[in-house]
């Protein structure tokens, strides 16, 4: 059994007789633990059918559900809120598997969350052992048959998502809050129709299976090139487009690679070291996930939206502005003088008592009221280009 940890590309090998506890804390339980502050991880099991992956994962879900409620427990400086949901894809559909009713769940394309499963349920989990209730109930819904080598084979991928949001209880002026998941997968098995003696239902369940992890395969395979803008086919199956965050994504991810010591499926066996051989050179790109990271890059959109729009005039005619501003207050002033010194005149010769030379009242009075009329003009003009000009310097600055 091997273990691939592509976050740091650990790699670990686990003999048959090792306990699914020691391959839970040497290759998993960092992986998991990291979904309590903030980072998205997954934990999955590929392999043949009939090599342990059910067994593994059940004892790595079990393990890892210990480990976060007792560092829930540890804290409590913070506020936990968990939530699970669990799908399977059945022979490419998808079922919500806390509520089987829903029938067949379409996915669909969100431009911030990636791919999302519509109408999927998220059940509030109260407590460790609620979440082991929960957990057990996805179990019982699977969809489970008889091959000739496993009597209660995994017919269907299984995804048990737990979503994990804590928040610091005090708030010391930073709201710091984690969010992000933990993906458990227990992938259906691969295998050869020869080998399991499939027909009917078996049989078109085995194509399906077989088509979804040739996908995942391919995925993999694309990713370890390491070449960039190549074109990696997530759409072309469900598990890969649910799994595409996990693949060389917003993710840590581990991958449990499990073998049959069995000489008959040596070429199934050598096909698994190929798949974790190509896994251990993606590279993924895990963040942690703060709700006020989120607030804070949503803002920065706005203003970068909102300072896009106010240089949406040529940055030349700025500068024309401020020329235009500056002669029309210059003017405002001379006016303004002007207007003083009329007005100084007339009283001079109202309390002489004598006409003004050159000009008469009437003559005085129109010009003073030109003046006023030409700076209320000016001053509507200007407050309006001046309210425009400081809202510009204030986002400049
Ligand atoms: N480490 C282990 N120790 C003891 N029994 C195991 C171990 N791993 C698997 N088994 C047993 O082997 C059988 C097959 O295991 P399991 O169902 O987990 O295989 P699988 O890979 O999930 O198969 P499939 O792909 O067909 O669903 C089961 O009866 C399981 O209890």
């Amino acid at each position: 059994m091997s273990d691939l940890l592509d976050h740091t590309h650990l790699i670990r090998v686990f003999d048959p007789t090792c306990s699914t506890y020691k391959v839970y804390k040497e290759g998993a339980r960092d992986v998991a633990l990291s979904a309590l502050n903030g980072i998205n991880a997954t934990i999955f099991a590929y392999g043949q059918t009939s090599s342990g992956k059910t067994f593994t994962m059940r004892g790595i879900t079990e393990n890892a559900v210990k480990d976060i409620y007792e560092h829930i427990k540890s804290t409590p400086e913070r506020d936990f809120v968990l939530r699970l949901s669990a799908l399977e894809i059945y022979n490419e559909t998808v079922v919500d598997l806390l509520n089987r009713e829903s029938g067949p769940l379409q996915l669909l394309d969100d431009p911030e969350k990636g791919t999302i499963v519509e109408k999927l349920i998220e059940e509030v989990v109260n407590d460790g052992q609620h979440l082991k209730h929960l957990i057990g109930i996805c179990e019982a819904q699977r969809q489970v048959g008889e091959t000739a080598l496993n009597d209660k084979s995994s017919r269907s991928h299984q995804l048990v998502r737990l979503t994990i949001e804590s928040s610091l209880r005090e708030n010391l002026g930073c709201v710091q809050s984690f969010l992000a998941s933990l993906n458990l997968v227990d992938l259906a098995g691969s295998e050869r129709a020869s080998q399991t003696n499939a027909d009917g239902t078996r049989l078109k369940e085995w194509s399906h299976i077989n088509r979804s992890l040739l996908t995942l395969t391919t995925v993999i395979r694309k990713l370890s090139d390491g070449k960039r803008n190549i074109h990696i086919p997530y759409r072309d199956s469900k598990l890969t487009r649910i799994l595409q965050p996990s693949l060389g994504g917003n993710a840590r991810t581990a991958i449990i690679c499990t073998m049959s010591p069995a000489l008959s499926h040596v070429e199934q066996s050598r096909n698994t070291l190929s798949f974790a051989t190509s896994a251990k050179k993606v590279t993924n790109n895990a963040q942690i996930n703060m709700a006020n990271k989120k607030l804070v890059k949503h803002l920065q959109k706005e203003v970068a939206r909102l300072e896009a729009e106010l240089r949406s005039p040529e940055p030349s005619s700025y500068s024309c502005l401020t020329t235009q501003l500056m002669e029309k207050d210059m003017k405002i002033q001379q006016m303004e003088r002007e207007v003083k010194e009329l007005k100084h005149q007339l009283e001079l010769e109202r309390s002489a008592n004598k006409e003004p030379k050159g000009l008469n009242h009437a003559g005085h009075s129109r010009r003073v009221s030109k003046c006023l009329f030409l700076r209320l003009s000016m001053r509507v003009h200007l407050l309006w280009k001046l309210g425009n000009e400081r809202h510009l310097e204030g986002w400049q600055q």
